[in-house]
């Protein structure tokens, strides 16, 4: 199938002032009615992105969108469609307006990590998952990491080794990610990476941890994220040993959230 048959589609994951997000069920009539999604819908000829999530959010729920930040990307094809879904994060400041649901849909809002709605689109599954994944953490590479604020989901991630609880959320260099999952299918691994071959043999991980020490180091990853758009989160890695002189707004830049080493 060639890409040109896919369906360009956006989608908002959108917050308010307590950190919960939105979730909208489909309309009847649509396939999959009644199934939880974020809402958005398809990209119109000559429309930009962010034109068509103005747009899906004013027709469906009748609030404005001020500005919204690129996170994470996903093919999956169903059987009525192959879609090309941009997620993108719309903070509390970010929109305006009384929540009317539009369509005769239903809407709530959700705590990241804590879904008490179900069924959600099959494509959303890995997508609410990065989502439970905080946007600040802290620690380093030798002992692990953990939500650095206590508004954030709970989360500690350790250093792989043989014999860990599979329960457990483990971190490991990219090269080993294949290997690891094949020991261990079940498994919540998150991968290291450096450089673009890494950065490609990450993208079954569970998220992707990118150490920064160089404006170098920055100007990849951001490349990487402009010219092959992930579908897993990465968290930038802050080392405290080499400060670079660039300060980049990461988050609006596409990534998830940053690690703080200490
Ligand atoms: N809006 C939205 N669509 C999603 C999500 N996840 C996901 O797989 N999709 C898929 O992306 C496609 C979006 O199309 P849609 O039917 O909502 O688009 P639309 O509002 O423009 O519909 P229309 O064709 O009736 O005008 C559907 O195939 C839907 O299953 C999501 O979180 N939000």
């Amino acid at each position: 199938m060639s890409n040109n048959s896919l369906i360009e589609v956006v989608a908002g994951v959108l917050y308010n002032q307590q950190g919960e997000f939105l979730l909208s069920s489909r309309p009847i009539g649509k396939p999959y009615a009644g199934y939880w999604e974020f809402a958005g819908g398809k990209v119109e000829t000559g429309e930009s992105r962010l034109a068509a999530l103005q747009r899906e959010f004013a027709e469906e729920l009748g609030i404005e969108i001020t500005a919204a930040t690129p996170w994470l990307t996903k093919i999956h094809h169903y059987e009525h469609a192959h879609v090309h879904l941009h997620f993108y994060r719309i903070t509390a400041n970010q929109w305006h307006g009384q929540l009317t649901a539009r369509e005769q849909q239903s809407w709530c809002w959700q705590q990241p990590g804590n879904l008490t709605v179900a069924p959600i689109l099959p494509a959303n599954a890995p997508i609410l998952a990065a989502l439970a994944i905080p946007t600040s953490m802290s620690g380093n590479l030798n002992t692990g990491f953990h939500s650095a604020t206590p508004q954030q989901p709970a989360l500690q991630i350790l250093p792989y080794q043989p014999g860990i609880a599979t329960t457990t959320v483990v971190y490991a260099p990219a090269s080993q990610l294949q290997q690891l999952t094949k020991q261990h299918p079940t498994a919540n691994i998150w991968a290291i990476c450096h450089n673009h071959e890494q950065w490609l043999q990450a993208q079954t991980a569970a998220a992707i941890i990118w150490p920064v020490s160089s404006n170098e180091d920055i100007q990849l990853l951001l490349n990487l994220l402009q010219q092959h758009p992930s579908g897993v989160p990465v968290m930038a890695l802050l080392e405290k040993s080499s400060q670079p002189t660039a300060q980049p707004d990461w988050i609006t830049l596409g990534v998830h959230g940053i690690i703080q080493e200490q």
